[in-house]
């Protein structure tokens, strides 16, 4: 309590009080957002592909062996199928493939040829590492760099405002186990958020009275303030990722316009949209496990009420009465609600289109529909999941391309697996196998093992194998050997199975239909919520009552005299609300208050609690002393101090009438 330096006032109780506000906690300071970008490569700097690498030069008779004994080795491994999968799984997927290792080394190596900066000819070491910003040389190694992830409201990091851990060794974000938000800026996947909100504050009540010429006493006029501005969260069918909420965090509504003389009412504000893709849930920072999502959005246009603008204040007119025809008195507006939302995106798909790094997937998104999402020749190339609205038959089908999944994915290896949340709204999965892979069935293996450790459900949705790079020779020729596999060993149905080219388009539109024949098998989609959210969308009227309140005793420093002033806390929003709308710098607004503080029953709660002159008394963010002298004028004396203290001079109109000469 000695922290509260606010100015005390003498006079509390059945006298007179006024108090003073105590400063707000500043918010968060944003640092500047800087993160590393990722560049384009020139093919030629990337890591040459063991099968692809002088494959002209290889005859296939030499290549077969190699292939057959990756095979082998896969379906020996995989030959149980799942089940030997699951149940060795953790031990499968905590010792990642050599293709998966190479497959970071390749994303490590570009990622240093960015930051290295250097010209074209920049030569790169195989184990750069694509997650480390660049240092300059003589940085001592000790000193922390200066950290995107200190950004407050992005992804990934729960409690990372206080998260003071060592953003040095960074490398670690390639081991599996690392967490995840360790990662920088350009590797995540914005599918989390943290954003502040804040309804606008109510405009304040005005005190005046009417003066005119032949109308000696006219009596008051003050209007009354308008309402702060509402936040709602609102489906945006152009957002398909929380990536906007990197460059903005905090989100506040326009407070309402101060009521004005002639009972002139103020504006009310503007309600702020926060546009949100569709399948976001919004829930409260400290909300429980168990409470309700504030919202849970799927359709475009749908919308919830996030934080609700404060009202505005009454004005003197409304205060007349036929026994006051001429109140000096006027409220304060009303503070907007302000709260710390998370918000999680799990995008709303037909089909999600899943498998390996730089199988293809964007690849083949973008040759089914008009979409546009980033393709190269480099793993990672995908961070945000990509929609994509697919028209043939006059069907429309929605298609998400998630980012690349490797073996080890649930420790955390490459960009983890969080993501897959995205397709779990998805009902039809296509399986994009790199025919380039030294072991395309393994790959299928462990990407299905994958899907299993995020969640059984996932797994168990159809899936369609659409057997990628036919086009090219290598891949072309093991297709039958694959397809072998994958049905006689591993149970996958034949017509499920498809080889294709994304690149030249071959087998694409089979694919589709296939997946249309599954989708229509399922019946029409039911856009199901998943949570018991809110959703609301009517501005509610906080209903509090004013006695409903706890007492609180702050406990005296070991060794204080008995005699020493103490410290009550009075709890409760109903009074804390009634005392920050209380304009004390009206004499009647003072004695309203002490009204109310005793038919409410907190003077007899304090009391009970042994209040005694010179206690001080907190009620929200204003801070009392306790006087036990009850006079009007002893009040009066107390609040003309105050004003005094703080300056404060009576303006315009609202001098007449003053308290000492009516
Ligand atoms: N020859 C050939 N190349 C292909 C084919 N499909 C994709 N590619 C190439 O493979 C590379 C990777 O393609 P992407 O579509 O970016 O792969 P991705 O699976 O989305 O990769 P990530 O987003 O990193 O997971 C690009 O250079 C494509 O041009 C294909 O059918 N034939
Ligand atoms: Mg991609």
């Amino acid at each position: 309590m000695q922290a509260l330096n606010a100015q005390r006032l003498a006079n509390v109780g059945q006298a007179g009080c006024v108090g003073s506000r105590r400063p707000f906690a500043a918010p968060g300071r944003l640092s500047p957002l800087a993160p590393p970008h990722l560049s384009p490569v020139e093919p030629s700097s990337l890591a040459p592909h063991p099968l692809l690498s002088g494959s002209s030069a290889v005859s296939l008779g030499a290549t077969q062996p190699s292939r057959d004994v990756a095979c082998c080795a896969s379906s020996t491994s995989s030959s149980s199928g799942t089940q030997s999968s699951s149940s060795s799984g953790g031990a499968a997927a905590a010792a990642p493939s050599d293709w998966s290792k190479r497959l970071l080394s390749v994303a490590k190596t570009k990622g240093k040829n960015k930051s290295g900066g250097g010209g074209n000819g920049a030569s790169h070491t195989p184990d750069a590492d694509i997650f480390t910003p660049a240092k300059p040389a003589s940085k001592p190694a000790a000193k922390k760099p200066v950290s995107n992830l200190d950004i407050p409201g992005l992804s990934y990091y729960e409690g990372r405002p206080d998260d003071d851990e060592d953003d040095e060794d960074l490398d670690a974000d390639m081991l599996p186990g690392s967490e995840r938000k360790r990662l920088p800026a350009e590797m995540r996947c914005f599918d989390t958020a943290r954003i502040y909100i804040k309804g606008g504050d109510g405009g304040n009540g005005c005190v005046a009275f009417r003066r005119e010429k032949f109308v000696e006493h006219g009596g008051p006029s003050g209007g009354n303030g308008g309402r702060g501005g509402n936040v709602w969260a609102v489906v945006d069918p152009n957002l398909n990722s929380l990536s906007v909420f990197r460059g903005q965090v905090h989100f506040r509504a326009e407070g309402g316009v101060n009521g004005q003389g002639s009972n002139c009412e103020g504006a009310d504000a503007e309600d702020l949209i926060v546009h949100v893709p569709a399948g976001t849930i919004i829930r409260r920072k400290d909300a429980e496990e168990d409470d309700p999502p504030l919202a849970e959005l799927l359709k475009p246009g749908e919308r919830a009420l996030l934080a609700v603008g404060g009202r505005g204040g009454r004005g003197n007119f409304s205060f007349k009465t036929s026994r006051d025809r001429a109140p000096t008195i006027a409220e304060k507006g009303e503070k907007g609600e302000e709260l710390w939302v998370d918000l999680e995106l799990k995008v709303v798909a037909d089909v999600g289109i899943i498998g390996v790094p730089n199988a293809g997937k964007s690849t083949l998104l973008s040759v089914i529909t008009a979409a546009k999402p980033k393709i190269a020749n480099y793993p990672f190339t995908t961070l945000v999941p990509n929609l994509g609205v697919c028209e043939m038959d006059y069907r429309t089908t929605v298609f998400a391309d998630v980012p690349g999944l490797l073996e080890g994915a649930h420790e955390g290896l490459g960009l983890g697996h969080e993501f897959l949340r995205h397709v779990q709204r998805c009902r039809v999965l296509v399986h994009v196998v790199d025919g380039t892979s030294p072991d395309p069935v393994g790959d299928f293996n462990a990407i299905n093992l994958e899907l299993e450790l995020f969640n059984p459900d996932i797994k168990d949705k159809p899936q369609i194998v659409a057997y990628n790079k036919v086009d090219i020779p290598d891949s072309g020729d093991f297709w039958e050997m694959v397809r072998e596999q994958l049905t006689a060993e591993l149970g996958v149905p034949a017509d499920k199975i498809f080889p294709i080219s994304a690149a030249t388009g071959q087998g694409v539109i089979e694919l589709v239909r296939a997946v249309r024949g599954v989708l229509d098998e399922l019946g029409p989609q039911q856009l199901t919520y998943e949570t018991n959210a809110l959703n609301q969308t009517a501005v509610q009227r906080r209903d509090v009552r004013i006695d409903d309140f706890t007492v609180l005793l702050e406990d005296l420093p070991p060794g204080s005299p008995s005699t020493a002033p103490r410290v009550f806390f009075v709890e409760g929003e109903g009074i804390e609300r009634f005392a920050q709308m209380t304009n004390w710098d009206y004499y009647e607004a003072v004695k309203r208050f002490q009204r109310v503080l005793e038919v409410s029953g907190i003077n007899g709660a304090l009391k009970a609690k042994g209040v005694k002159e010179g206690d001080s008394v907190v009620i929200g963010e204003t801070e009392f002393n306790w006087s036990d002298e009850k006079s009007d004028g002893a009040v009066y004396d107390s609040w003309l101090k105050d004003m005094k203290d703080r300056g404060v001079n009576r303006q315009g109109s609202a001098r007449w009438p003053h308290p000492d000469v009516r």
